[in-house]
């Protein structure tokens, strides 16, 4: 059954990679139907078999990608491995208008900006247990090269030292047991308005 969370400002999920976010919000999106939205980010990278556009990405021209910068268009945009990724201003107020509690997973530059925007939003932080379980997620996942893995672990410090500045996130969730950490991320998310 569709139940909003009584507070239905876009949700903002960022952790490290392989700490288990798109594992937790899937589960979120299964156990309540029609009533979250993953925000489809804007790219200029070209769509990867079986990508299609509008669901997986909104694959645009580097043209269009900077006309939107022009057009102070995005909540945050970053650049990766050469290629544009963004989240447009649009894409959030068309799903909230569809009644949908916008959710947005987006690493820590993104975080930043968005917290530097106008827009309102509740920041979520999914951490691991430690940087060892963080490691043996990532490999278990068996999507990632060695060199990735290194990457992502380098930065994954750089996440957990964010995560420790006070006022940044609204809720810290450490994901050992998953049925627990989803728990109590569906708790937060729904959680009476206070004030
Ligand atoms: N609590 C948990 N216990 C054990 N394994 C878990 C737990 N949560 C997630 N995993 C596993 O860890 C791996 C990484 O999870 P997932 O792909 O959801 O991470 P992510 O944070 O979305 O990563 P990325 O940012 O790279 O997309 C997956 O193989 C997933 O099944």
């Amino acid at each position: 059954m569709a139940t909003p969370p009584p507070d239905r400002r876009p949700i903002v999920i960022s952790g490290p990679s392989g700490v288990g976010k798109g594992t937790l919000y899937n589960l979120l999106f299964q156990r309540y139907p029609d009533t979250f939205v993953l925000s489809v980010s804007h790219t200029t990278r070209a769509p990867r078999d079986g990508e299609q556009d509008g669901v997986h990405y909104h694959f645009v021209p580097m043209k269009d990608f900077e006309d939107l910068i022009a057009g102070d268009g995005f909540v945050e945009h970053a650049t990766f491995g050469g290629n544009r990724y963004g989240t447009s201003k649009m894409t959030i107020a068309e799903q909230a208008k569809k009644g949908k509690v916008v959710l947005l997973d987006i690493e820590m530059e993104g975080v930043k900006q968005i917290k530097n925007s106008n827009i309102e939003a509740r920041y979520i932080f999914i951490s691991p247990p430690s940087l060892e379980v963080l490691e043996s997620r990532l490999r278990g996942r068996g999507t990632e090269n060695e060199q990735s893995i290194q990457k992502r672990l380098a930065q994954a410090t750089n996440e957990l030292n964010y995560s420790q500045v006070p006022h940044v996130h609204d809720k810290i969730i450490v994901n050992a047991d998953l049925e627990k950490a989803y728990k109590e991320l569906e708790k937060y998310i729904y959680q009476p308005l206070s004030g």
